[in-house]
């Protein structure tokens, strides 16, 4: 079994952040484990208020991992923060795990900002240049390259500017868009389109977190960044069509479904 560790924010509501990342990975067959940079009291309608962990404590847990455990793979998503997302940079540049993916989470789905817009500078010169994937949905990539985007051919031209940033593959998610989501995935050579159907439902929350985890976990298990990333739109495809009617608003993504399939599997080898 795989150690993986999501660097992120919880959620207490429990759909989206650190909650969804371990719930990904132990639907994934990997061990999760979880560095809090802040606690986020938000559930499916809204962001309360939002309490970032001290910049020491952060460092320590990410320390506590990297010089006891081995680590498959990083998956990051909210860092509210300059002075948070340096210090996660310097480690990451430190203890250099493979398959890091960043999230560049920036605001909830009710519209809450989760990163303080003076970041961007950070993000773009010291977090990218250490992603092995990065993964904008439309927004956040429109404010990384600072262009709108309209279609698929614009969603490639920004994956590609992205990818100019220095992150080794960019998938630019299309949930936002009308109609069919497509993800688009830059690899340096070329673009790969995953393309899904619509789930007509508001039960999405976290479906971003739930996606950059998947692929976390895929690469971490030893498969490719294209299967990792066909692999991980399959699951929150699924994770959204079994989504939860909890709460009064955008109610989360479903893991169960996958953990009767990951128990059947281990049942019939016997592990
Ligand atoms: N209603 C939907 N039906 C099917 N897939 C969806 C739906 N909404 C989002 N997705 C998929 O979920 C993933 C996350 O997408 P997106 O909503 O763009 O990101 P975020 O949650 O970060 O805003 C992508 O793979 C996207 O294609
Ligand atoms: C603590 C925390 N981290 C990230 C998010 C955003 O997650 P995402 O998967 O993009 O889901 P939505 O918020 O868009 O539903 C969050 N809300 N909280």
């Amino acid at each position: 079994m795989k150690n993986v560790l999501t660097i992120a924010g919880s959620d207490c509501s429990g759909g989206a952040g650190i909650q969804a990342d371990i719930k990904t990975f132990q639907a994934h067959g990997a061990f999760g484990m979880s560095v809090i940079t802040a606690v986020v009291a938000e559930n499916t309608c809204d962001v309360i208020s939002i309490h970032d962990i001290p910049v020491i404590n952060i460092s320590d847990q990410i320390d506590a991992i990297f010089l006891d455990i081995s680590v498959a793979g990083v998956k990051v998503g909210m860092l509210s923060g300059e002075e948070i997302m340096n210090m996660v940079a310097q480690k990451l540049a430190q203890y250099q795990p493979k398959n890091v993916v960043i999230d560049p989470v920036m605001v909830a789905k009710g519209g809450c900002s989760l990163m303080d817009p003076a970041a961007l500078n950070v993000l773009q010169k010291k977090m990218i240049p250490l992603a092995f994937c990065l993964t904008p949905n439309i927004p956040e990539a429109e404010v990384i390259t600072g262009k709108k985007i309209r279609t698929i051919e614009d969603m490639k031209m920004a994956a590609k500017a992205i990818y100019q940033m220095g992150a080794k593959n960019v998938l630019v998610k299309g949930g936002h868009f009308l109609g069919e989501p497509t993800d688009i995935l830059y690899d340096g050579t070329e673009f790969h389109s995953y393309k899904g159907k619509r789930i007509h439902t508001k039960n999405t929350h976290g479906t971003g977190c739930t996606l950059s985890s998947a692929i976390t976990a895929n690469l971490a298990n030893g498969k490719t960044i294209y299967e990792a990333v066909r692999s991980a739109k399959e699951y929150v495809a699924g994770a959204i069509q079994n989504a939860l009617e909890i709460g009064k608003g955008h109610g989360p993504t479903n893991h169960f479904y996958k953990y009767y399939e990951l128990e059947e599997k281990y049942k019939n080898e016997n592990l």
